[in-house]
């Protein structure tokens, strides 16, 4: 019998990239693969995650301390992903296996003293002579409780934190660790009847009056069979009663799990809608490989408003009618509860919502009534994706093209591509879905790597909104210099007329009120980080949106002493004051970053725009995602290109994307929309193909430059930043890794360009150099760096596959 278990303890150091072996106690017998353990690990107890058994007996071992639950926390498939996950994305396996567990780790663990052990109470009574009698108040309350935490020792008086540095020092305590489970399920006590209803009703006729509360509390169970504390207190039963009815044998009480939900969306009943056409085309395609069990991927590529997730909706259906569970994705959940309320809607309480203000409590709860199977679907941001889920039917991507499914944290993982991972070997379907499909996924479906299936448009055939360009260049000409130019100001106002809304959006990306000194051309920076400050309105201040230090705004250019400063951009404030003094009764409600931290989060103010209480909804960004608001006919795109001339590769897919998104804004529902586009790049092929809802013209525009110059799909990206404190080291250190690589560059498939700084050179007083791959030959490279060794070291970023190659 194997009594070794190979464990990957949960420290996420990336130096830690190898299991560890454990005995595996008697008294433990179930402990298998998959499983969480706790284990001691040097001085400390930590998580452990059994990969493997072994038989060999090996001097020395440590054992296992204890199981974490009464099941395998990992199956099959979870350990599958998570090594791959590990391999391709050059990961401790820890990094990658902790991502499976809410809040990336099952155990608190709180630095405690207790006595050591072999404490000689004579000599300590010497030391402490001399010392002040708190210092033998404190020991002996060490002594008396076992481990004691900080907290607990902060009640007494004295100063602790100097005492227990002596209690150290003279190795009267130690420190030890205390260890809690992390999300324990929480339960509660229902009362219920032991005898039959007759027998309870003659118990309580036998009761004399005077023993009311007695007599209410059986008078209520005959009638409910079953009442929870709530319903007690609210009876004004005590605890006591209840116990005097336990012993004399009339009720018992049953402990059962109650789930913490903090995700209280009123569900909203929904008519059971016909489907159309191409809804049905889309659902005979996928419905034949959910019954057969195998794995295969499907792009949807349907215009905005084409109906994409009823599509889902019908999808999941069919799954869980299989009995299979499915994981719906979203890009940020934050700003797609329209979506969120439709799942729920339609399938109720087994709906499990991940939403990122839950507790670690929750999501523990979430996880449980997965695993359980009390409810089979999940949807979520990306982390939903590491669902503790058995019988994986279908995962679905929505907005698959958006940036947030690539994770910016190590593990830099990408949703798509470990969906995709895991579904293959769960044989389960997934389903990608996107008006505007990234590049590399639509070209991945016209190779035949994914069904691609087209929904070209809108239900019941509402016209796509007709888009006007508008050339601000020639407005300046004509001497106009407002922001809102007059074709602008034409369609708000006659929204506004009819009483409906409107969407303005400013894409403000790599573009903000900065402040430039009008004689020497100065742009103030922030000190720690290599960025232009950015202008906020509200107390006159400056801020570095990379570390957020706040500076005041100085009267003269620090650079030349000139007092002409001048305020450049147009923020979302100075659109916002614009359009006040041109329509003053319109109601305005602002959505970026200042707002949003602030004053309501986004699906407040969403909410509040689609319930009509604003006229008019300005924002960046998130402005243009996901919502259905049937009475926006109107969507203004402020400096629609300003995003075009960043030195990135997908700065044209980005900008395509934004602005046929926020177009598709406009008139979803039976009242017609428009679009006004302001551009200074009237010919850009993203602005061109944007005005027209064109993705294939945009696409092949786009995937003639990407090959031309070997970007992705027609290659892999790595990119390395080398980070250092000072600028000639983090530069010596990148040319050494650069040397380092030169084998890699060998391969005529593979190019090493770099290094150069890093677009923002510094950040938070960290120099930043990268070196970017571009290989055809990505499992060539990937093993040399992992032969290298430098994935590990703690000076250097290995981004696989990114988002942001600047
Ligand atoms: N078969 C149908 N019959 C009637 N209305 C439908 C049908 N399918 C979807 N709708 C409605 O059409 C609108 C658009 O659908 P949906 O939001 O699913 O589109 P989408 O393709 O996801 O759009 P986007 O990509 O822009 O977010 C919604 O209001 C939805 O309720
Ligand atoms: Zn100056
Ligand atoms: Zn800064």
């Amino acid at each position: 019998m194997s009594n070794i278990a190979q464990v990957i303890v949960n420290i996420p150091a990336r130096s830690i990239d190898k299991p560890f072996s454990y005995l595996i106690p008697e008294q433990l017998p179930a402990i298998d693969i998959g499983w969480r353990v706790l284990v001691p690990f040097g001085s400390r107890k930590v998580e452990g995650f059994v990969i493997s058994l072994e038989d060999e007996p090996t001097d020395g071992l440590k054992s296992i301390l204890a199981v974490l639950d009464d099941y395998p926390w990992f199956n099959d498939n979870m350990l599958k992903t998570a090594e791959w996950l590990s391999r391709y994305y050059l990961c401790s396996p820890a990094e990658a296996m902790r991502l499976f567990v809410p809040g990336l780790s099952g155990i608190k663990s709180t630095k405690a003293y207790q006595a050591a052990h072999a404490i000689d109470c004579e000599q300590a009574s010497i030391l402490l002579a001399a010392k002040p009698a708190e210092y033998r108040t404190v020991l002996s309350y060490i002594l008396d409780h076992g481990p004691v935490s900080q907290a607990d020792l902060a009640k007494l008086p004295g100063s602790i934190e100097t005492i227990l540095k002596f209690l150290l020092q003279h190795k009267l305590i130690i420190h030890t660790d205390t260890v809690l489970k992390r999300g324990k399920a929480s339960t509660i006590r229902l009362i219920n009847l032991t005898v039959s209803k007759e027998s309870a009703a003659q118990a309580e006729q036998a009761l004399p009056p005077s023993k009311s509360a007695q007599r209410r509390l059986l008078h209520a169970l005959i009638q409910t069979g079953e009442l929870s504390p709530t319903e007690l207190r609210n009876l004004h039963i005590s605890a006591d009663t209840v116990r005097k009815l336990t012993s004399q044998g009339l009720v018992a009480s049953r402990e059962v799990q109650i789930f913490r939900n903090s995700y209280n969306t009123i569900i909203h009943k929904v008519d059971e809608i016909t489907l159309t056409t191409a809804q049905q085309q889309a659902l005979q395609q996928i419905g034949p490989v959910l019954k057969a069990g195998i794995h295969k991927s499907f792009l949807i590529h349907g215009v905005t408003g084409s109906g994409k997730t009823q599509v889902y909706i019908k999808a999941v259906a069919e799954a869980r009618g299989l009995n299979r569970q499915a994981i719906v994705l979203v890009p940020e959940i934050a700003l797609t509860s329209q979506i969120v309320a439709r799942f729920q809607a339609a399938f109720g309480q087994d709906v499990v919502v991940m939403h990122s203000k839950l507790s670690v409590g929750e999501r523990h709860d979430a996880w449980r009534r997965l695993h359980s199977g009390q409810a089979g679907i999940v949807i979520g941001a990306r982390s939903a994706l590491f669902a503790p889920v058995d019988n994986l039917g279908v995962i679905i991507l929505d907005e698959e093209h958006e940036f947030t499914y690539k994770q910016e944290d190590s593990p830099r993982y990408h949703a798509r591509q470990v969906a995709l991972f895991r579904a293959r070997i769960a044989g389960a379907a997934v389903i990608l879905g996107s008006a505007t499909p990234s590049v590399e996924t639509y070209h991945q479906a016209l190779s035949g790597e994914h069904t691609l299936i087209t929904m070209d448009k809108r239900v019941d055939n509402v016209p796509l909104p007709p888009v006007t360009v508008v050339d601000m260049r020639e407005e300046l000409l004509k001497g106009r210099r407002s922001v809102i130019s007059p074709a602008l100001t034409e369609m708000l106002a006659e929204a506004l007329f009819r009483k409906e809304q409107a969407v303005i959006l400013l894409n403000r990306r790599g573009y903000s009120t900065f402040v430039l000194c009008r004689e020497c051309g100065h742009v103030l920076k922030c000190r720690h980080c290599d960025i232009a400050l950015v202008y906020h309105t509200p107390g006159h201040s400056l801020r570095c949106h990379y570390c957020q230090e706040r500076h005041t705004v100085p009267d003269t250019c620090p650079e030349c002493g000139s007092r002409y400063i001048r305020y450049f951009g147009a923020g979302t404030q100075k659109v916002e004051e614009a359009l006040n003094a041109l329509f003053p009764t319109a109601k305005i409600i602002r959505m970026d970053q200042d707002t949003t931290t602030k004053k309501m989060a986004h699906d407040k103010i969403l909410a509040a725009f689609a319930a009509g209480t604003y006229d008019i909804l300005l924002g960046t960004q998130m402005v243009a995602k996901g919502h259905d608001i049937p009475n926006v006919t109107a969507v203004g795109i402020i400096s629609a290109d300003t995003a075009l001339n960043l030195p990135d590769f997908r700065a044209a897919e980005r900008t395509f994307a934004l602005l046929t998104q926020a177009a598709g804004r406009a008139g979803r529902g039976n009242k017609a929309g428009r679009v006004v586009m302001q551009t200074y790049n009237p010919d850009h092929y993203a602005i061109v193909n944007g005005g027209m809802h064109n993705y294939q013209g945009f696409y092949e525009n786009e995937i003639i430059f990407r090959r031309q110059l070997n970007y992705p799909p027609y290659s892999n990206l790595i990119k390395i930043t080398v980070q250092a404190g000072d600028e000639i080291q983090v530069h010596r250190n990148a040319n050494q890794l650069a040397a380092e690589l030169s084998p890699v560059s060998a391969n005529a498939a593979t190019t090493v360009i770099g290094p150069f700084p890093a677009s923002v050179a510094k950040v938070k007083d960290i120099f930043r150099v990268n070196i970017l791959i571009k290989t055809k030959d990505m499992a060539e490279v990937t093993g040399h760096l992992a032969n290298l060794n430098i994935a590990c070291r703690k000076d250097v970023i290995i981004d696989i596959d990114p988002i942001n190659v600047l």
